[in-house]
């Protein structure tokens, strides 16, 4: 790892801390199509186990649908900010509420994807985000990037690229995970807590800041380069024997 430090045990009673976990590639592994992720009872079970001993504050904060990640979870519920903080459901059973946001740039993606004119590279339409996934074909990421790039001049100002894992993103300035946390942190339960974070990607690093900003834990999952997280973790089993020891076995408060 880049000589960022493993994180500590936690040393506050668990009526203390508030959990905000990303997704893909922090809890669970990457696959190779979006749909193609394995979620396991055992992760079902500990994540359950978790919102419950943290009085609920518990968050997926993430750049997947909050209806995909319900569909991955089932029949799990969380709290979760979607869309990189465009979507958020504040409590498990409430509705998901939608940033007022940019329109629909689907029609971008079908440019996109009639120019690169490859069966295995899959755009992710997101409404108003568009994911460009080359991990089928890493060889294209490179010209995926340049024509996201391109897509990017064509609009509006308003919008940013930001690199994925094995790809590409095209999304509004307001979907920044830093602003999800922080959404979350003006509300019960997790107003008063001290924060934690997970994650492992270059979306995720705004989401680390805010959580610095608070004193906070910012934990990132096999750094490959600089990072605002104060803590690392190599993969994701152990980020989830972390999250194992630290939230889901008794501790003494
Ligand atoms: O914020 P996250 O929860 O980490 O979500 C980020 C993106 O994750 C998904 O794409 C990534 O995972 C896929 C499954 O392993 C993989 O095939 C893809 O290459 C990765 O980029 C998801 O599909 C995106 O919508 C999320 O934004």
């Amino acid at each position: 790892m880049s000589g960022v430090r493993k994180p500590p045990a936690l040393d506050l009673p668990e009526g203390q801390w508030a959990l905000f976990l990303d997704i893909d590639g922090t809890l669970l592994e990457h696959a190779s199509h979006p749909n193609a992720v394995f979620v396991s009872e055992e992760l079902r079970g500990l994540l359950g186990n978790i919102e419950q001993r943290l009085g609920g504050a518990l968050a997926f904060i993430t750049g997947r649908s909050v209806l995909a990640v319900d569909r991955l979870f089932q029949p799990l519920k969380l709290r979760a900010a979607g869309l990189y903080g465009l979507e958020h459901r504040l409590t498990p059973d409430g509705p998901v509420g939608v940033a007022d946001t940019p329109a629909d740039i689907a029609a971008l993606a079908d440019a996109i994807e009639a120019e690169l004119d490859d069966g295995q590279v899959y755009i992710e339409r997101k409404g108003p985000i568009l994911a460009i996934h080359t991990r089928a074909a890493p060889h294209l990421l490179a010209r995926a990037t340049d024509l996201v790039e391109r897509a990017l001049a064509q609009l509006p100002q308003g919008y940013r690229v930001i690199p994925g894992n094995a790809g590409v993103e095209l999304m509004p300035l307001e979907a920044v995970k830093g602003g999800a946390i922080r959404r979350f942190m003006a509300i019960p339960p997790f107003a008063g807590r001290r924060p934690v974070f997970l994650g492992d990607d270059t979306s995720d690093e705004n989401g680390f800041e805010a959580i610095n900003e608070a004193r906070g834990i910012s934990v990132r999952v096999k750094p490959r380069g600089p990072t605002a997280a104060t803590y690392a973790l190599e993969n994701v089993a152990e980020t989830i024997a972390w999250l194992e020891t630290n939230f889901e076995v008794s501790r003494v408060s």
